[in-house]
């Protein structure tokens, strides 16, 4: 089985929105980024209205648009198209409380995503600990779908990396492990290669 490593490049810019009108990454972060980059720039977009955000995304240089199914249940067939239109990479986001069913027909559709994020914390904020009964979507995803790319993100390092690599897990989104780390690229070898290694078996 052979799945694409996405860690390598990836950039996850979050931009909470449930409640507020502002963003803390938006737009503006991604094209003063892409002044100085190549790198995939993988957008998570925590925010009930996603479609607003398709055209300024794309005109700032995003590479990956990820939106929640939670707010997008009428709409996501036109919200993949829009975000494919815009040459980005469509992705959808589950919270730890909604079913992963939720997400199988967008995985089979004529316009599919690409990407499922299996959310292992509540979405908001770094540092919470990783939910490991999510794993159990996770492989559900991966037995169903060999070459999709799962991401996860919450709580991951170190100590969690196994049992999301193990899982089916390709996509690694780390913050505090990594930030917090005296040797950060020695944090990203070792996700890496658990992902690496799991991929093998
Ligand atoms: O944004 C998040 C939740 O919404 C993530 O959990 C965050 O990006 C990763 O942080 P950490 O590795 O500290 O859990």
């Amino acid at each position: 089985m052979l799945h694409t490593l996405c860690c390598t490049a990836l950039l996850k810019l979050c931009a909470p929105n449930h409640f507020v009108p502002n963003l803390t990454i938006g737009a503006p972060v991604i094209e003063s980024l892409r002044k100085h980059t190549k790198a995939y720039l993988d957008c998570h977009l925590m925010v009930t209205n996603p479609l607003d955000y398709v055209d300024p995304l794309a005109k700032a240089g995003a590479s990956g648009f990820t939106f929640h199914i939670e707010v997008a249940k009428e709409y996501w067939q036109e919200l993949i198209r829009s975000i494919k239109s815009k040459g980005m990479r469509p992705g959808v986001a589950l919270k730890p409380t909604t079913p992963v069913e939720e997400v199988f027909s967008l995985v089979e559709a004529e316009d599919p995503v690409e990407l499922v994020l299996v959310m292992t914390v509540e979405p908001g904020f770094g540092g919470q600990k990783f939910m490991p009964e999510m794993m159990e979507k996770v492989r559900a995803l991966r037995n169903k779908y060999p070459a999709l790319d799962i991401e996860v993100d919450g709580g991951l390092g170190p100590s969690t990396i196994d049992a999301a690599a193990s899982a089916g897990a390709n996509c690694i989104v780390a913050g505090s492990s990594i930030f917090g780390a005296t040797e950060p690229a020695e944090v990203i070898n070792i996700l890496r290669k658990s992902v690496e290694g799991a991929q093998q078996n």
